[in-house]
């Protein structure tokens, strides 16, 4: 008997239709077996081999290990009910991914943020794995912007709700006005800061998109700084064009605060173009240490080397604190 099927083992030439219907089903069961085996050998081959496969793989457990700790939290962030607290259960569900992933983590200028006061960061957005480096610097009682799809995305919605996430229409202004203008009287009411992705989209072209408005015009309402943060670019390890998902460093630089106080809203377009320039600036100029590091066979803190000169911009040394991982692919 094999797997319940009662049958001979050798089939007799001149057995019954039944008995060699029963061989038949004892081979099927057998090519199921094989199958069975062939096809995770098949996809760890592909893994191995096959870079599109690797990239599918990779964003696919990302995508799963954030829908699995918004299910497993959301209970535990529920007991507190909808609070900028559970931010930090968030950001400890996505600090392990760095991990699984082998990138590593450099901060410069973290000592910018560690103030009393309330601010908005400004960054740009060049993908999900931005979650990864948010995790890495966003300080208590910080809540992002997202996009209202998010809300909708299950218990990932549940989870970003009850971490007090604030949700915008991008397709209706009067609305996304309406929520940002909110937000100016609330952050100061309920003290804490917010993080915006002016370029309000992903990207990951070599320069950022043009600055939507509302993190400045909240700024200047709720008459708090702007720290603007700035991620290298990701082309060395991650391209959803290309389909390219490797180990790699990201550095995140937060440059020194623009204040707002005394600033009114006609100030708003020159606010966004200065924070934008400074923004800008940085991001070519990570560029160039990025690739260099590429090129590099055994880089040394490059990224420390190349900012030290320039990006010093305002108050005090860049602090480079490199969090690294061990894993690679
Ligand atoms: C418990 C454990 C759980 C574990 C699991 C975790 C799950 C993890 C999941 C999730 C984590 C969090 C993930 C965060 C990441 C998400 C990232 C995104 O979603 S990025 C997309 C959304 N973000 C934005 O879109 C930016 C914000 N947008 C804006 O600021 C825009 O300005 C907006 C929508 C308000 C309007 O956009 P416009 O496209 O119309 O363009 P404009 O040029 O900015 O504005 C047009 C006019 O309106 C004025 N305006 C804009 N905002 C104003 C305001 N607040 N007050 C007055 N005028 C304003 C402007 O000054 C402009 O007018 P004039 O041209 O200057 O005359
Ligand atoms: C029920 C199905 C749930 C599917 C859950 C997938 C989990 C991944 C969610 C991670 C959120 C990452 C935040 C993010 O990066 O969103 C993109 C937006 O910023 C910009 O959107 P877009 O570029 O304008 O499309």
């Amino acid at each position: 008997m094999l797997l319940g099927i009662p049958c001979a083992i050798h089939p007799d030439p001149g057995l019954s239709s039944s008995a060699s219907s029963c061989w038949g089903n004892m081979m099927d069961v057998v090519l199921l077996h094989g199958l069975l085996l062939l096809l995770p050998l098949a996809a760890l081959l592909l893994y191995r081999y096959n870079a599109t496969f690797h990239y599918f793989c990779k964003v696919a457990f990302f995508n799963c290990w954030i829908i699995a700790m918004a299910t497993l939290l959301s209970p535990f962030a529920a007991l507190r009910g909808r609070s900028v607290e559970n931010m930090k259960l968030l950001r400890a569900a996505i600090l392990p991914l760095k991990h699984f992933y082998g990138i590593k983590m450099q901060v410069w200028g973290l000592e910018h943020l560690n103030t009393e006061e309330l601010y908005v960061i400004v960054s740009n957005h060049q993908a999900a794995l931005d979650l990864m480096g948010m995790v890495e610097i966003i300080p208590d009682r910080c809540v992002p912007i997202a996009k209202k799809e998010i809300l909708y995305m299950g218990t990932v919605g549940w989870a970003s709700w009850l971490s007090g996430i604030i949700f915008v229409d991008r397709y209706k202004r009067e609305d996304a006005i309406n929520v940002i203008s909110q937000t100016a009287r609330t952050m100061q009411r309920e003290k804490f800061r917010v993080w915006i992705f002016p370029e309000g989209t992903r990207n990951q072209d070599k320069s950022m998109l043009p600055f939507k408005r509302g993190a400045f015009h909240l700024a200047v309402q709720a008459q708090v700084p702007i720290f603007p943060v700035v991620f290298s670019p990701y082309w060395d390890f991650f391209s959803s064009k290309e389909k390219k998902f490797t180990s790699g460093t990201c550095t995140i630089q937060i440059l020194p605060k623009v204040e707002t106080q005394g600033l009114s809203s006609t100030d708003v377009p020159r606010l966004t173009d200065t924070v934008r320039q400074a923004m800008a600036d940085a991001f070519a100029e990570m560029s160039v240490s990025c690739c260099e590091d590429q090129s590099a066979e055994h880089p040394q803190h490059p990224h420390c080397a190349g900012v030290g000169a320039g990006a010093g911009r305002g108050t005090g040394s860049p602090q480079c604190e490199e969090n690294t991982t061990g894993t690679s692919n």
